[in-house]
């Protein structure tokens, strides 16, 4: 696979020297991390560790201690209301377990971010893209007038992805996207995922504890440990390291099941075996 060539591309999100803290627990000390346009980086690390309060502070949903947050190179803490919202309308966040408004149907959770930015767009336009968003997620036409508790666990994933993707993001924030899918289901979505990075050159910020989506679709993996973030590459480069987390975690026995999968498929950081990108 041509690789992008990562470690020079344009910076899309920039954390430095973030810190959070509940009461006396410290979360992040000491935290920097750089996304560059283009890529998809997994974010792992154990459980705890603050992946998804990383991901909340990037999006402003947790305000830091102290430490600085740029989005599209435009600083996020402190921002603004009206100005911190024209940057949120650039990227799309997919919520573990989908966060779908149980009382609207997915076309409804799709055109609810929508209609937040463009208030005077008609019924039937709003209903247009609706469906087209939900195409682009895989799901049938006739998933669009259904309730999420009417749908399976992937169905409400790829619902909570066709919101996420309303406003036509260039940014896009998963956080563990193939939890509680069977293999099949998760290979699908990992194959969805990538190829809408792909078509529409989107930059991925994507938490998981799945060894395979790491392999299957990820440019570079970024390691939470020690309360902030201790390695950043290619897993290769990864392995390198002798750090015992790391060792462990890639080298433990669900980690070399998962690299021997992925050499199997003959296309280590292309795809799942079995995964159609
Ligand atoms: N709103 C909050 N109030 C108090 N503590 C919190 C809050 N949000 C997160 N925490 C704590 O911060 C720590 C990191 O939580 P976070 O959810 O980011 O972990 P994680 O790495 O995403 O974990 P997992 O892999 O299990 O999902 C945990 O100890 C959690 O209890």
């Amino acid at each position: 696979m041509a690789r992008l060539n990562i470690a020079e591309g344009e910076t899309i999100i920039h954390v430095s020297g973030l810190r959070n803290s509940f009461g006396e627990q410290v979360v992040h000390d000491g935290l920097d991390l750089d996304v560059k346009r283009g890529e998809i980086l997994g974010v792992v690390g154990g459980s705890g560790t603050g992946k998804s309060v990383l991901m909340r502070s990037i999006i402003g949903l947790q305000l830091p201690d102290t430490g600085e947050v740029e989005v599209f190179g435009e600083p996020m803490i402190g921002r603004e209301e009206y100005e911190a919202k024209q940057v949120r309308k650039r990227w799309g966040v997919l919520f573990q377990g989908g966060a779908l408004f149980s009382t609207l149907t997915v076309a409804e959770n799709v055109q609810v971010p929508i209609r937040e930015y463009y208030p005077q767009l008609d019924n039937q336009l709003l209903d247009e893209i609706a469906a087209y968003k939900v195409a682009m997620s895989g799901l049938q036409p006739d998933a669009g007038p259904k309730y999420p508790s009417e749908l399976s666990g992937g169905m409400r994933k790829r619902a909570g992805l066709a919101r996420a993707l309303a406003l036509d993001p260039q940014l896009l924030f998963l956080d563990e996207p193939t939890a509680g899918l069977d293999p099949i289901g998760a290979a699908a979505f990992d194959g969805l995922i990538r190829s809408l990075q792909k078509t529409l050159g989107l930059t991925v910020f994507l938490i998981t504890h799945d060894l395979d989506t790491l392999y299957a679709i990820c440019d570079r993996v970024a390691v939470l440990a020690d309360k902030r973030v201790i390695a950043v590459g290619t897993i290769p480069e990864l392995l390198a390291l002798d750090h015992p987390w790391i060792q462990e975690y890639f080298n433990g026995p669900r980690g070399r099941v998962a690299a021997a999968a992925a050499e199997r498929a003959g296309a280590q950081g292309e795809g799942r075996p079995g995964m159609k990108n």
